[in-house]
């Protein structure tokens, strides 16, 4: 196991960090790996600089849709100076923790599906449908040049993939969690304009005043949403989320330690998520009545995900029902947990945001799964660490899960029910 374990290492250790990530080094030690297993490989550059890695495990029926294991392989940045570890050595500590940028999202999902076909391989066990395993890049900068481009691709039909693994969260206690859907993400800039003026004087319409108001109505909103889960009545995926990143106005000082100018701009941004099952339209209306009215000289910029596939189920479980053709899977996948002695929560809504969204809206299933259970949630924060038993139980929950999906012969269309299994 310490081959393993250095194998993750190696990856770890290339700084694939945005905004210069080293994409090239990344699809080498990959395209490595697969030469090592023999298993097919692809270099595809849907955008210059941006490689996707496609491996392939052929099956024996190639006529059955196949599995598609997915892992991006950019990771956010690193502030080092506040690291115990440095980022990119993947360090092990004395409890056996390995600290890096990417330990957790999601570098270790990555390897650890080859490490699982490693060791099915070595073992002699022979894949019914066929495998294939994308590295995809940028991710972390929304995806639109990795794997939305892949799914849109010609040779991504002709994979014919009946269902998608992505990335999840850690769990800290012994459950894992797993993911059917996501929240959307939108991006919010909110600009305020008024009259300049002298420091000194009270007066209406200042840039200042009207952004405050329009800060407090968002906050007023964010409690509210909150509060329904400090109550327990709703799973942190299941509201709207807005946060404010981002403000700007006037200058700390403008006439050395006098404060005395009120400046005729102001602006605030803000990070929303919005559940599968609510309504863009009426948080549309809210923003533009309510968070940067006109009426207030008031203007915004809006980024919106808006998924192709939306479920208007209000409880947002329609494709993970016994009727819905994506149900199969989710029995499938809880057998092979439980027989490689793991535990699985309820399925949630992811409440950031993946790439399995590109799959979802090409009508494929695609679940949310990183094997990370007793581990804090570091994911983008600093001294992001996984324990290597746990990296190798992982290992271990993917070995199952991949001999059940691909050893699962459903109808050609997967539109399995209940019945079937
Ligand atoms: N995965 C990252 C996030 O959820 C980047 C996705 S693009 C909004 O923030
Ligand atoms: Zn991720
Ligand atoms: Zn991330």
């Amino acid at each position: 196991s310490t081959e393993i374990i250095t194998r993750f290492q190696q990856f770890l250790q290339i700084n694939t960090a945005h905004p210069n990530p080293k994409y090239y080094e990344a699809a080498d030690f990959i395209i490595s790996q697969a030469k090592s297993l023999n298993l097919g490989f692809e270099t595809l550059e849907f955008v210059k600089g941006k490689p996707v890695v496609l491996l392939k495990w052929t099956g024996k029926n190639q006529n059955l849709p196949s599995i598609l294991l997915n892992s991006h392989t950019d990771v956010v940045p690193a502030e080092h100076s506040k690291w115990i570890n440095p980022p990119f050595d993947a360090n092990v500590d004395e409890l056996g923790d390995i600290y890096a940028r990417g330990s957790q999202d999601m570098k270790c999902v990555g390897l650890q599906y080859l490490e699982a076909i490693r060791r099915l391989k070595t073992s002699g066990f022979q894949p019914i449908r066929t495998v294939y395993l994308s590295f995809v890049p940028d991710e972390e900068i929304g995806g639109r040049t990795g794997a939305k481009k892949l799914t849109e691709s010609e040779i991504f039909s002709k994979m014919n993939v009946g269902i998608v693994l992505d990335e999840g969260l850690a769990s800290p206690n012994e459950t894992y969690r797993i993911f059917y859907a996501e929240r959307s993400a939108w991006s919010l800039v909110i600009k305020a304009t008024g009259s300049p003026g002298h420091g000194a004087k009270l007066y209406d319409n200042s840039a200042m005043e009207n952004l405050l108001k329009s800060i407090e109505s968002v906050r007023r909103f964010r409690a509210s949403q909150f509060d329904m889960v400090k109550a327990g009545l709703k799973a942190e995926g299941e509201v709207i989320s807005v946060n404010m990143a981002f403000l700007q106005s006037g200058t700390p000082s403008p006439t050395g330690f006098v404060m005395n100018l009120q400046p005729s701009e102001a602006e605030a941004g803000f990070d929303i998520r919005l559940p599968p099952f609510a309504d863009p339209a009426s948080l549309e209306k809210r923003i533009s009545e309510e968070w940067a009215p006109s009426t207030r000289n008031m203007t915004f910029e809006l980024r919106q995900y808006k998924p192709k596939t939306p479920t208007d189920d209000k409880s947002g479980k329609a494709h993970i029902s016994p009727t819905d053709s994506s149900y199969a899977w989710w029995k499938l996948l809880e057998k092979a947990v439980k027989k490689a002695n793991g535990k699985l929560g309820k399925p949630e809504v992811f409440p950031a945001s993946t790439d399995a969204k590109y799959f979802r809206d090409q009508g494929i299933p695609a679940i949310g799964f990183s094997p990370m259970a007793s581990t804090p949630i570091l994911l983008h924060d600093h001294n992001e660490f996984l324990n290597q038993a746990e990296y190798l139980k992982g290992i271990q929950m993917y070995e199952s899960i991949i001999k059940e999906f691909t050893s699962y012969v459903g109808s050609d269309s997967d539109k399995a029910s209940r019945e079937e299994l």
